[in-house]
């Protein structure tokens, strides 16, 4: 008898079977993810909420471009370890963020995702236990609850985007994002960058390479075709209309800082002469601090000073800052025995440094702003 196509596909034809044996043979299991559109549905976003959302992303946007003359400052702390001290922390931040929302435009880091050097705990998505349980279902509901809860407050978020999947939970809540330096060179990460809805700042290579950020902002303006998940969590295929609102953010490399005068200036042009936002931010952390936390208000004081003395192409800083200074160890497992507050990555400064430094940074917009009017 004549065998059909769909016969031959059978699940015990020889090529199937061959091929079974050929496949997976390292992975060693496979849980299901909950669809992106049943968790927007669980943890929806309220009208109050989209419009901080929408305010963050359009003064991100406009600072960067030039169009605000005011600061952006992305703030807080290196990971989300724990939402309770991180929402405490954004309950800190938001009366600030208003007080000084004249001169500048605080964003608070509420970074999910970390990219590690080799290993290492990949942060709250991955595994919210803190213990090596990958509770991933579990990460993806803890982070966007906890960033309805932060947004509720009127603060706007910004993220690391790693995973190509992740904004799909989440995006809808963040006002700016960040592609990291072990993945500005990533042509999977400039696609994704092309079709994301705020903002993103890129950073420097970690060996110090701006000429990666500014492939990486020039490459994410432009339209891509890729392959994705869509909003029913099936695989699909994306066409993007490209993101202008792409800019740099250097944060310094093993070889030391790069936040100085000429650097800033050389980046700018670079930008502008490839036709995009010449806006600069500045991680006053990682590189530019050799991730001594004690050297952020350091880099800090610096940029104020340029700031106030009218420099133009410093769009914005950022900062790594959580209640408590400096940084633990985490050993698996052992959650209970962390200090509140403080990071479980890299070091941060304590609240009362970050409250000072956004002072010294709305001090500084100050004078710009008093030399420039006439
Ligand atoms: O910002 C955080 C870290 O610098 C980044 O995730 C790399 O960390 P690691 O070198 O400790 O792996
Ligand atoms: C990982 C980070 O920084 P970088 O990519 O600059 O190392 C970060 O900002 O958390």
């Amino acid at each position: 008898m004549p065998v059909s196509a769909s016969q031959t596909a059978n699940a015990d034809s020889p090529a199937t079977s061959a091929s079974q044996s050929l496949r997976d043979r390292r992975i060693a299991s496979r849980r299901p993810l909950v669809p992106p559109e049943l968790l927007r549905e669980e943890l929806p976003i309220d009208s109050s909420a989209a419009a901080t959302v929408v305010r963050g992303r359009t003064d991100a946007a406009q600072i960067v471009s030039g169009v605000d003359d005011r600061l952006l400052a992305v703030v807080g702390p290196c990971s989300v370890h724990d939402e309770d001290a991180a929402f405490e922390y954004a309950t800190r931040l938001a009366p600030l963020a208003a007080e000084l929302a004249d001169e500048v435009c605080v964003v608070m880091r509420v970074y999910f995702e970390k990219p590690r050097t080799t290993l290492g705990w990949k942060g709250l998505i991955n595994d919210p236990g803190l213990d090596g349980s990958y509770r991933v279902n579990e990460g993806l509901r803890t982070a966007r609850s906890l960033l309805l809860d932060i947004v509720s407050l009127g603060l706007p978020v910004g993220c690391e985007f790693l995973d190509p999947i992740t904004p799909q939970f989440i995006d809808d809540v963040v006002s700016w994002g960040s592609i990291g330096a072990r993945t500005a060179h990533s042509q999977v990460h400039r696609q994704l960058s092309s079709g994301l809805s705020m903002p993103i700042g890129i950073k420097n290579a970690p060996d110090g390479n701006v000429q990666a950020a500014v492939d990486a902002v020039r490459a994410s303006a432009a339209s891509h075709v890729f392959t994705g998940v869509g909003d029913d969590g099936l695989a699909a295929i994306f066409t993007t209309s490209g993101n202008p609102d792409c800019h740099v953010v250097l944060r310094g490399s093993s070889a030391g800082p790069n936040y100085d005068a000429a650097t800033v200036a050389d980046t700018a042009r670079r930008l502008t002469e490839a036709g995009h936002p010449r806006g600069v931010l500045i991680d006053a952390s990682h590189g530019n601090s050799g991730k001594d936390h004690r050297k952020q208000p350091v880099v800090v004081g610096d940029l104020a000073a340029r700031v106030a003395a009218g420099e133009r192409a410093i769009a914005g800083v950022m900062l790594e800052s959580f209640l408590v200074e400096g940084r633990q160890d985490l050993v698996f497992g052992q959650r209970q025995a962390l200090t509140r507050g403080q990071s479980i990555t890299d070091a941060c400064v304590d609240w009362a440094s970050t409250e000072k430094l956004l002072r010294q940074l709305a001090e500084a917009v100050r004078a710009r702003k008093a030399s420039t009017t006439p």
